[in-house]
């Protein structure tokens, strides 16, 4: 095995506190072809389907990767932005911002965006931390409430990168965000600015991915993540019972998933006389399909179809500025206490390896 380091490292280099912003990634455009090659890594995860691999690679293979790619890529076409996929251009924007606002308070940091599906891929971005000098890494899943399917896929990929490094970093990870009072406060200002500009609806649904209930028999916290995010805003929004739900969209595949399912919620609301709704997606810091035309559209039609006549879709954060301040927050919160990177600086150090390397190009000098 040749481990990757870099044989012309230099012992005075200044180390520095990387930071990998990681999301789940997007195909590299709304076609069938594409689509397909993202589903086929996507579901290959066993973090994603559990399910015994034999089996699964035929039901993937032998059904889904036929059908659906052609499918979905349609819905990936109507949300197509000049920039591209809207997760990655909204991704790419906060990773920018998150480095600019890191800069201005000051520390070392290096900033840098991988997804964990397609491009670019969190080999590219921790190989690029490498290359800064990274001797910490802060890996920050842009998931604000844990679930193995996402934030520890995430961590898989991380570790099968840095398993072919030489030089290991200091490793920390933020897991989940789910209560942090930075984030609820973004969200609370973009929820009341939509209230301020478009007025409010009657009850305000908190939508979040779904999972398969089996995950959470099996101990994945991400349900209650969920639930507490939601609460928590319900009580700085001063909301009572009866004005706010939660419920979870995106399912996939014909196994129970967390319930209530969105879809089904607003069509009971609507044909309950609920005539205005607002929706948010806490879940999602950014913007992307299931959000986009998932949520925005397709859950639209089916409101006001149902009898509604109000729906109004509050985005994700984004670059939000005080999206970007809770971001910084929790990056300087988890670097606190870090050691700084004992500088490998030392004059008899430095001699010694000169020496070696002088002998070892004689002796390659020698040779030819
Ligand atoms: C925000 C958290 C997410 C969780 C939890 C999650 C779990 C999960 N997802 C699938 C299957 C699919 N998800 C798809 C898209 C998608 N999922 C998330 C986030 C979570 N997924 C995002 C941000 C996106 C959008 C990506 C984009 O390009 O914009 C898709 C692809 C679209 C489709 O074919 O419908 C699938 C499939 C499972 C099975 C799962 C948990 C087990
Ligand atoms: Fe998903
Ligand atoms: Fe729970």
């Amino acid at each position: 095995m040749d481990f990757k380091g870099n044989s012309d490292y230099r012992h005075d280099a200044p180390g520095c506190t990387g930071v990998l912003v990681t999301s789940l990634g997007t195909p590299e455009a709304p076609t069938a072809l594409a689509v397909r090659r993202f589903l086929a890594a996507f579901l290959s995860d066993p973090r994603v389907v559990e399910i015994p691999r034999p089996l699964w690679w035929l039901i993937l293979h032998g059904i889904i990767l036929r059908v659906r790619p052609s499918r979905v890529a349609r819905l990936y076409e109507s949300v197509w932005r000049e920039d591209g996929a809207p997760l990655l251009s909204f991704a790419r924007r906060v990773g920018s911002a998150l480095q600019e606002e890191l800069d201005t308070r000051g520390g070392p940091l290096k900033v840098s965006l991988g997804m964990r599906h397609g491009t670019p891929s969190i080999e590219e971005a921790l190989e690029q931390l490498r290359q800064a000098g990274a001797q910490r890494l802060l890996v920050f899943p842009l998931y604000p409430q844990y679930s193995g399917s996402t934030t520890g896929s995430a961590f898989d990929a991380v570790a099968q990168v840095l398993s072919t490094w030489r030089w290991i970093p200091e490793l920390r990870m933020i897991t989940q965000y789910h209560d942090h009072p930075g984030y609820l406060e973004a969200l609370v200002e973009t929820i009341r600015r939509s209230w301020e500009e478009a007025g409010r609806g009657e009850r305000l649904l908190f939508s979040f991915h779904g999972l398969p209930k089996r995950y959470l028999l099996a101990g994945d916290p991400y349900h209650c993540h969920c639930h507490k995010t939601a609460r928590l805003l319900a009580e700085r929004l001063g909301l009572k019972e009866g004005e706010w739900q939660v419920a979870f969209q995106s399912r996939f595949g014909r196994e129970e998933w967390l319930k209530p399912y969105t879809d089904h919620l607003l069509r009971e609301w609507a044909e309950g006389g609920v005539k205005r709704v607002d929706i948010v997606c806490p879940g999602f810091a950014t913007d992307c399909l299931e959000t986009l035309e998932e949520i925005d559209q397709r859950n639209r039609e089916l409101f006001l179809e149902a009898g509604g006549k109000e729906y109004h879709y509050i985005p994700a954060l984004n670059d939000e500025p005080a999206h970007i301040r809770a971001l910084a927050d929790l990056v300087e919160q988890h670097i606190q206490g870090w050691p700084e990177a004992s500088s490998v600086w030392d004059e008899e150090a430095v001699t010694q390896a000169a020496k070696i390397s002088r002998q070892q190009a004689l002796a390659l000098g020698a040779k030819q």
